[in-house]
Protein backbone atom coordinates (compact mmCIF):
# COMPACT_ATOMS: atom_id res chain seq x y z
CA UNK A 1 0.00 0.00 0.00
CA UNK A 2 1.47 3.43 -0.90
CA UNK A 3 0.63 6.72 -1.79
CA UNK A 4 0.98 7.58 -5.45
CA UNK A 5 0.28 11.22 -5.98
CA UNK A 6 -1.76 13.83 -3.64
CA UNK A 7 -3.11 17.11 -6.02
CA UNK A 8 -4.72 19.70 -4.34
CA UNK A 9 -6.53 22.73 -5.98
CA UNK A 10 -8.59 25.36 -4.51
CA UNK A 11 -12.38 26.23 -6.32
CA UNK A 12 -14.50 29.19 -5.92
CA UNK A 13 -17.77 28.82 -3.96
CA UNK A 14 -18.60 32.36 -4.25
CA UNK A 15 -22.49 34.06 -4.00
CA UNK A 16 -24.12 36.67 -3.34
CA UNK A 17 -26.18 35.34 -0.17
CA UNK A 18 -25.15 36.27 3.39
CA UNK A 19 -26.10 34.74 7.15
CA UNK A 20 -26.34 36.66 10.54
CA UNK A 21 -22.34 36.74 10.44
CA UNK A 22 -20.82 36.85 7.04
CA UNK A 23 -21.49 36.96 3.04
CA UNK A 24 -19.99 34.39 0.77
CA UNK A 25 -18.82 36.65 -1.56
CA UNK A 26 -14.77 35.35 -1.59
CA UNK A 27 -15.98 32.19 -0.05
CA UNK A 28 -13.65 29.31 -1.39
CA UNK A 29 -12.95 24.87 -0.95
CA UNK A 30 -9.73 22.80 -1.09
CA UNK A 31 -10.11 20.00 -3.41
CA UNK A 32 -7.73 16.99 -3.19
CA UNK A 33 -7.43 13.84 -5.28
CA UNK A 34 -5.21 10.96 -3.50
CA UNK A 35 -4.52 8.43 -5.40
CA UNK A 36 -3.35 5.25 -4.05
CA UNK A 37 -1.87 2.11 -4.69
CA UNK A 38 -2.37 -0.91 -2.53
CA UNK A 39 -0.42 -4.35 -2.51
CA UNK A 40 -1.23 -6.20 -5.98
CA UNK A 41 -0.83 -2.37 -7.70
CA UNK A 42 -4.72 -1.43 -8.19
CA UNK A 43 -4.89 1.80 -8.13
CA UNK A 44 -7.64 3.87 -6.58
CA UNK A 45 -8.04 8.17 -6.35
CA UNK A 46 -9.89 9.16 -3.19
CA UNK A 47 -11.21 12.99 -3.70
CA UNK A 48 -11.81 15.34 -0.68
CA UNK A 49 -13.08 18.90 -0.14
CA UNK A 50 -14.19 21.41 2.65
CA UNK A 51 -17.06 22.13 3.62
CA UNK A 52 -18.82 26.24 3.49
CA UNK A 53 -17.70 28.21 5.94
CA UNK A 54 -14.14 27.70 6.42
CA UNK A 55 -11.67 28.74 3.45
CA UNK A 56 -9.76 26.87 1.18
CA UNK A 57 -5.97 26.07 3.09
CA UNK A 58 -3.80 25.05 0.04
CA UNK A 59 -0.85 26.49 2.30
CA UNK A 60 -1.22 24.07 5.39
CA UNK A 61 -2.12 21.16 2.50
CA UNK A 62 1.30 22.00 1.01
CA UNK A 63 3.58 22.58 3.82
CA UNK A 64 2.45 20.76 6.54
CA UNK A 65 -0.22 17.76 6.07
CA UNK A 66 0.12 16.77 2.13
CA UNK A 67 4.07 15.96 2.79
CA UNK A 68 3.47 14.04 6.06
CA UNK A 69 0.73 12.05 4.42
CA UNK A 70 3.18 11.46 0.89
CA UNK A 71 5.71 10.42 3.33
CA UNK A 72 3.47 7.26 5.16
CA UNK A 73 4.83 3.86 4.00
CA UNK A 74 3.37 0.30 3.86
CA UNK A 75 3.86 0.20 7.46
CA UNK A 76 1.82 3.02 8.47
CA UNK A 77 -1.09 2.66 5.28
CA UNK A 78 -1.66 -1.04 5.32
CA UNK A 79 -4.02 -2.24 7.95
CA UNK A 80 -3.27 -5.83 9.54
CA UNK A 81 -6.27 -6.84 7.51
CA UNK A 82 -5.00 -5.79 3.82
CA UNK A 83 -7.08 -2.13 4.22
CA UNK A 84 -6.02 1.40 4.30
CA UNK A 85 -5.46 2.02 7.50
CA UNK A 86 -7.04 5.52 7.68
CA UNK A 87 -6.27 5.98 11.15
CA UNK A 88 -2.69 5.25 10.77
CA UNK A 89 -2.55 8.05 7.99
CA UNK A 90 -4.22 10.67 10.44
CA UNK A 91 -1.77 9.82 13.15
CA UNK A 92 1.14 10.31 11.17
CA UNK A 93 -0.51 13.69 9.41
CA UNK A 94 -0.95 14.69 13.34
CA UNK A 95 2.30 14.36 14.30
CA UNK A 96 4.20 17.07 16.00
CA UNK A 97 1.03 19.14 16.27
CA UNK A 98 0.01 20.60 19.70
CA UNK A 99 -3.32 20.02 20.68
CA UNK A 100 -5.90 22.70 20.90
CA UNK A 101 -6.40 25.70 18.61
CA UNK A 102 -8.61 23.74 16.26
CA UNK A 103 -9.54 25.97 13.56
CA UNK A 104 -8.00 25.99 9.46
CA UNK A 105 -5.83 23.40 10.70
CA UNK A 106 -8.94 20.67 11.25
CA UNK A 107 -10.22 21.76 7.97
CA UNK A 108 -7.11 21.13 5.89
CA UNK A 109 -6.84 17.73 7.52
CA UNK A 110 -10.48 17.16 6.96
CA UNK A 111 -9.85 17.23 3.69
CA UNK A 112 -7.60 14.48 3.52
CA UNK A 113 -9.64 12.42 5.52
CA UNK A 114 -12.36 12.75 3.56
CA UNK A 115 -10.25 11.92 0.08
CA UNK A 116 -8.69 8.97 2.66
CA UNK A 117 -12.15 7.09 3.31
CA UNK A 118 -13.04 7.26 -0.04
CA UNK A 119 -9.81 5.59 -1.33
CA UNK A 120 -10.65 2.90 1.21
CA UNK A 121 -14.13 2.42 0.58
CA UNK A 122 -12.66 2.16 -3.45
CA UNK A 123 -10.98 -0.46 -2.48
CA UNK A 124 -13.17 -2.35 -0.92
CA UNK A 125 -15.02 -1.98 -3.51
CA UNK A 126 -18.19 -0.86 -1.15
CA UNK A 127 -20.11 2.50 -0.79
CA UNK A 128 -18.62 4.58 2.16
CA UNK A 129 -21.90 3.78 3.98
CA UNK A 130 -22.22 0.16 3.81
CA UNK A 131 -18.27 0.13 5.00
CA UNK A 132 -19.24 2.49 8.14
CA UNK A 133 -22.18 -0.24 8.85
CA UNK A 134 -20.28 -3.28 8.05
CA UNK A 135 -17.11 -1.89 10.56
CA UNK A 136 -18.92 -0.02 13.03
CA UNK A 137 -22.97 -1.40 13.24
CA UNK A 138 -22.58 -5.08 12.69
CA UNK A 139 -23.61 -4.18 9.03
CA UNK A 140 -26.66 -2.19 9.83
CA UNK A 141 -27.08 1.00 7.90
CA UNK A 142 -30.24 2.92 7.38
CA UNK A 143 -32.32 2.61 4.32
CA UNK A 144 -32.47 6.13 3.88
CA UNK A 145 -31.57 9.49 5.73
CA UNK A 146 -33.69 12.42 6.93
CA UNK A 147 -32.72 15.59 4.90
CA UNK A 148 -33.85 19.57 5.62
CA UNK A 149 -33.42 21.99 2.70
CA UNK A 150 -31.13 24.89 4.38
CA UNK A 151 -31.35 28.28 2.39
CA UNK A 152 -33.65 31.20 3.44
CA UNK A 153 -30.21 33.32 3.21
CA UNK A 154 -30.38 37.38 2.98
CA UNK A 155 -29.60 38.33 -1.20
CA UNK A 156 -29.50 41.87 -1.88
CA UNK A 157 -33.29 42.89 -3.06
CA UNK A 158 -34.73 39.55 -1.46
CA UNK A 159 -37.99 39.94 0.61
CA UNK A 160 -40.39 38.31 2.37
CA UNK A 161 -41.88 37.16 -0.88
CA UNK A 162 -38.67 35.78 -2.51
CA UNK A 163 -38.17 33.59 0.61
CA UNK A 164 -41.70 32.27 0.53
CA UNK A 165 -41.06 31.00 -2.95
CA UNK A 166 -37.37 29.86 -2.25
CA UNK A 167 -39.26 27.32 0.10
CA UNK A 168 -42.05 26.50 -1.88
CA UNK A 169 -39.59 25.37 -4.62
CA UNK A 170 -37.73 22.85 -1.35
CA UNK A 171 -41.16 21.47 -0.61
CA UNK A 172 -41.51 21.08 -4.64
CA UNK A 173 -38.17 18.85 -4.43
CA UNK A 174 -39.56 16.71 -1.61
CA UNK A 175 -38.47 18.14 1.41
CA UNK A 176 -40.77 18.51 4.27
CA UNK A 177 -38.34 20.51 6.80
CA UNK A 178 -36.76 23.82 5.96
CA UNK A 179 -34.36 26.09 7.33
CA UNK A 180 -34.05 29.79 6.89
CA UNK A 181 -31.55 32.87 8.36
CA UNK A 182 -32.44 34.80 11.07
CA UNK A 183 -30.72 37.96 12.99
CA UNK A 184 -29.29 39.50 9.95
CA UNK A 185 -30.83 42.49 9.84
CA UNK A 186 -27.36 44.56 10.26
CA UNK A 187 -27.16 47.61 13.32
CA UNK A 188 -30.28 47.77 13.81
CA UNK A 189 -31.67 47.41 17.54
CA UNK A 190 -33.43 44.08 18.62
CA UNK A 191 -36.73 45.17 19.10
CA UNK A 192 -37.02 46.19 15.09
CA UNK A 193 -34.78 42.77 13.70
CA UNK A 194 -37.12 40.70 15.95
CA UNK A 195 -40.16 42.72 14.42
CA UNK A 196 -38.81 42.02 11.06
CA UNK A 197 -37.48 38.30 11.60
CA UNK A 198 -41.20 37.34 13.01
CA UNK A 199 -43.02 38.80 9.78
CA UNK A 200 -40.65 36.03 7.64
CA UNK A 201 -40.66 34.06 10.03
CA UNK A 202 -44.85 33.76 9.94
CA UNK A 203 -44.98 33.44 6.36
CA UNK A 204 -42.80 30.65 6.15
CA UNK A 205 -44.83 28.91 8.77
CA UNK A 206 -47.31 30.04 6.92
CA UNK A 207 -47.02 27.78 3.69
CA UNK A 208 -45.98 24.93 5.99
CA UNK A 209 -49.53 25.06 7.37
CA UNK A 210 -48.36 26.44 10.42
CA UNK A 211 -46.68 22.98 11.42
CA UNK A 212 -43.15 24.73 13.57
CA UNK A 213 -41.66 21.73 13.57
CA UNK A 214 -41.04 21.79 9.91
CA UNK A 215 -39.00 24.78 10.27
CA UNK A 216 -35.40 25.37 11.94
CA UNK A 217 -33.83 29.34 12.58
CA UNK A 218 -30.50 29.87 12.04
CA UNK A 219 -28.57 32.68 13.50
CA UNK A 220 -25.04 31.59 12.88
CA UNK A 221 -23.88 33.02 16.20
CA UNK A 222 -24.85 36.64 16.10
CA UNK A 223 -26.44 37.13 18.86
CA UNK A 224 -25.09 37.98 22.66
CA UNK A 225 -27.66 36.40 25.57
CA UNK A 226 -30.18 39.47 25.66
CA UNK A 227 -30.68 38.76 21.83
CA UNK A 228 -30.93 35.37 22.62
CA UNK A 229 -33.39 35.13 25.21
CA UNK A 230 -35.39 37.91 23.44
CA UNK A 231 -35.90 35.89 20.56
CA UNK A 232 -36.10 32.88 22.31
CA UNK A 233 -39.06 34.24 23.85
CA UNK A 234 -40.58 35.21 21.02
CA UNK A 235 -40.11 31.91 19.51
CA UNK A 236 -40.87 29.38 22.20
CA UNK A 237 -45.12 29.10 21.22
CA UNK A 238 -44.10 28.76 17.29
CA UNK A 239 -42.19 25.18 18.57
CA UNK A 240 -39.79 25.13 15.26
CA UNK A 241 -37.80 22.45 14.96
CA UNK A 242 -34.92 23.95 16.21
CA UNK A 243 -33.18 27.23 17.08
CA UNK A 244 -29.80 27.22 15.35
CA UNK A 245 -26.47 28.74 17.10
CA UNK A 246 -28.19 31.90 18.97
CA UNK A 247 -25.05 32.29 20.00
CA UNK A 248 -20.89 32.31 20.04
CA UNK A 249 -20.52 28.59 19.18
CA UNK A 250 -17.56 28.49 22.13
CA UNK A 251 -19.39 30.55 24.66
CA UNK A 252 -20.76 27.66 26.63
CA UNK A 253 -21.75 29.01 29.87
CA UNK A 254 -23.97 31.24 27.77
CA UNK A 255 -25.59 28.47 26.24
CA UNK A 256 -26.48 26.94 29.62
CA UNK A 257 -28.15 30.03 30.55
CA UNK A 258 -30.07 30.35 27.49
CA UNK A 259 -30.99 26.40 27.44
CA UNK A 260 -32.70 27.19 31.11
CA UNK A 261 -34.81 29.61 29.39
CA UNK A 262 -35.85 28.02 25.93
CA UNK A 263 -37.36 24.61 26.19
CA UNK A 264 -37.67 23.95 22.57
CA UNK A 265 -34.81 22.23 20.60
CA UNK A 266 -31.65 24.16 20.04
CA UNK A 267 -28.78 23.34 17.23
CA UNK A 268 -25.00 24.13 16.93
CA UNK A 269 -21.90 22.35 16.59
CA UNK A 270 -21.07 23.39 12.97
CA UNK A 271 -18.24 25.51 14.60
CA UNK A 272 -16.39 23.21 16.76
CA UNK A 273 -13.60 21.21 15.04
CA UNK A 274 -12.36 18.69 17.38
CA UNK A 275 -13.90 15.78 20.09
CA UNK A 276 -12.45 17.93 22.79
CA UNK A 277 -14.47 21.16 21.98
CA UNK A 278 -17.52 19.00 21.34
CA UNK A 279 -17.20 17.40 24.69
CA UNK A 280 -16.55 21.27 26.04
CA UNK A 281 -20.03 21.84 24.96
CA UNK A 282 -21.48 18.69 26.29
CA UNK A 283 -20.16 19.18 29.87
CA UNK A 284 -20.72 23.06 30.23
CA UNK A 285 -23.44 23.87 27.15
CA UNK A 286 -26.71 22.93 28.91
CA UNK A 287 -27.91 21.13 26.05
CA UNK A 288 -30.23 18.43 26.39
CA UNK A 289 -30.16 14.48 25.46
CA UNK A 290 -33.22 14.34 24.63
CA UNK A 291 -34.18 17.28 22.35
CA UNK A 292 -31.23 19.22 21.38
CA UNK A 293 -29.28 18.71 17.78
CA UNK A 294 -25.23 18.40 17.37
CA UNK A 295 -24.13 19.44 14.29
CA UNK A 296 -20.28 19.05 13.73
CA UNK A 297 -19.34 18.93 10.57
CA UNK A 298 -16.64 15.78 9.80
CA UNK A 299 -15.18 17.50 6.84
CA UNK A 300 -14.14 20.98 8.56
CA UNK A 301 -13.10 19.07 11.99
CA UNK A 302 -10.25 16.75 10.85
CA UNK A 303 -12.58 14.42 9.05
CA UNK A 304 -13.88 11.06 10.06
CA UNK A 305 -11.14 9.41 11.79
CA UNK A 306 -12.35 12.29 14.47
CA UNK A 307 -15.46 12.47 14.01
CA UNK A 308 -15.86 8.56 15.35
CA UNK A 309 -14.06 10.02 18.86
CA UNK A 310 -17.04 12.48 19.07
CA UNK A 311 -19.22 9.81 18.57
CA UNK A 312 -17.91 7.30 21.06
CA UNK A 313 -17.78 10.56 23.76
CA UNK A 314 -21.21 11.50 23.47
CA UNK A 315 -22.44 7.69 23.85
CA UNK A 316 -20.18 8.13 26.89
CA UNK A 317 -22.23 11.25 28.05
CA UNK A 318 -25.47 9.70 27.41
CA UNK A 319 -26.26 11.37 23.98
CA UNK A 320 -27.57 9.47 21.10
CA UNK A 321 -25.32 9.66 17.23
CA UNK A 322 -29.38 10.47 16.26
CA UNK A 323 -28.82 13.60 17.91
CA UNK A 324 -26.30 14.43 15.25
CA UNK A 325 -27.55 16.14 12.37
CA UNK A 326 -24.50 17.56 10.50
CA UNK A 327 -23.60 20.76 8.81
CA UNK A 328 -21.92 21.27 5.27
CA UNK A 329 -24.91 19.13 3.10
CA UNK A 330 -22.14 17.28 1.77
CA UNK A 331 -21.89 13.46 0.58
CA UNK A 332 -19.15 12.78 2.88
CA UNK A 333 -21.75 13.52 5.65
CA UNK A 334 -24.57 11.80 4.51
CA UNK A 335 -22.41 9.20 3.91
CA UNK A 336 -21.74 8.92 7.71
CA UNK A 337 -25.66 9.64 8.52
CA UNK A 338 -26.96 6.59 6.68
CA UNK A 339 -23.80 4.22 7.68
CA UNK A 340 -23.15 5.50 11.68
CA UNK A 341 -27.24 5.80 11.95
CA UNK A 342 -27.48 9.87 13.00
CA UNK A 343 -30.72 11.68 13.03
CA UNK A 344 -30.33 13.04 9.34
CA UNK A 345 -27.96 15.48 7.49
CA UNK A 346 -28.54 18.50 6.31
CA UNK A 347 -29.15 19.58 2.82
CA UNK A 348 -28.45 22.69 0.27
CA UNK A 349 -30.65 22.47 -2.86
CA UNK A 350 -29.98 25.35 -4.46
CA UNK A 351 -26.58 27.53 -2.45
CA UNK A 352 -23.04 25.84 -2.43
CA UNK A 353 -22.97 23.81 -5.70
CA UNK A 354 -20.92 21.73 -6.42
CA UNK A 355 -20.09 20.94 -3.25
CA UNK A 356 -23.38 20.71 -1.18
CA UNK A 357 -25.98 18.58 -2.41
CA UNK A 358 -26.26 14.44 -3.57
CA UNK A 359 -25.39 11.83 -5.81
CA UNK A 360 -27.72 13.06 -8.94
CA UNK A 361 -30.39 10.56 -9.90
CA UNK A 362 -31.48 10.31 -5.85
CA UNK A 363 -34.72 12.38 -5.66
CA UNK A 364 -35.66 13.46 -1.63
CA UNK A 365 -38.72 11.71 -1.12
CA UNK A 366 -41.24 12.89 2.07
CA UNK A 367 -37.84 14.56 3.35
CA UNK A 368 -35.61 11.30 3.20
CA UNK A 369 -33.23 10.31 0.71
CA UNK A 370 -31.07 7.09 -0.30
CA UNK A 371 -27.94 6.27 -0.91
CA UNK A 372 -26.69 4.89 -4.78
CA UNK A 373 -24.39 1.40 -4.11
CA UNK A 374 -21.54 3.23 -6.10
CA UNK A 375 -18.13 2.34 -4.55
CA UNK A 376 -16.70 5.36 -2.53
CA UNK A 377 -18.62 8.38 -1.11
CA UNK A 378 -20.26 8.56 -4.53
CA UNK A 379 -18.89 11.84 -5.85
CA UNK A 380 -18.88 9.98 -9.47
CA UNK A 381 -22.55 10.02 -9.48
CA UNK A 382 -22.60 13.76 -8.88
CA UNK A 383 -22.35 15.59 -12.13
CA UNK A 384 -21.84 18.49 -11.36
CA UNK A 385 -19.02 17.77 -8.52
CA UNK A 386 -17.48 15.34 -11.06
CA UNK A 387 -17.11 18.15 -13.67
CA UNK A 388 -15.15 19.74 -10.80
CA UNK A 389 -13.09 16.58 -9.39
CA UNK A 390 -12.16 14.81 -12.65
CA UNK A 391 -9.89 17.41 -13.24
CA UNK A 392 -7.51 17.41 -10.50
O1 LIG B 1 -24.57 30.01 6.43
C1 LIG B 1 -23.72 29.21 6.82
O2 LIG B 1 -22.59 29.55 7.24
C2 LIG B 1 -24.05 27.75 6.81
C3 LIG B 1 -24.81 27.36 8.00
O3 LIG B 1 -24.84 28.00 9.03
C4 LIG B 1 -25.61 26.15 7.95
O4 LIG B 1 -25.66 25.49 6.92
O5 LIG B 1 -26.21 25.82 8.99
MG1 LIG C 1 -25.81 26.94 10.65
Amino acid sequence: MRIASIRQGVVPISSAIANAYIDFSKMTASVVAVTVEDGAGRRVTGYGFNSNGRYAQPGLLAERFIPRLEACDETVLAAADGTLNVHGAWAAMMRNEKPGGHGDRSVAVGVLDMALWDAAAKLEGKPLWRLLADRYRGGEADEAAWVYAAGGYYYPGKDVEALVEEMKRYLGLGYTTVKMKIGGAPGTAIRDALKEDLARIEAVLKLLGGDGSRLAVDVNGRFGLHAALAYGAALAPFNLRWYEEPLDPLDFATHATLAEHYAPPLATGENLFSMLDARNLIRHGGLRPDRDILQFDPALSYGLVEYLRTLEMLQAHGWSPRRCVPHGGHQFALNIAVGLGLGGNESYPEVFAPFGGFATDTPVVEGRIRMPDLPGIGFEAKNDLWAVLKDL
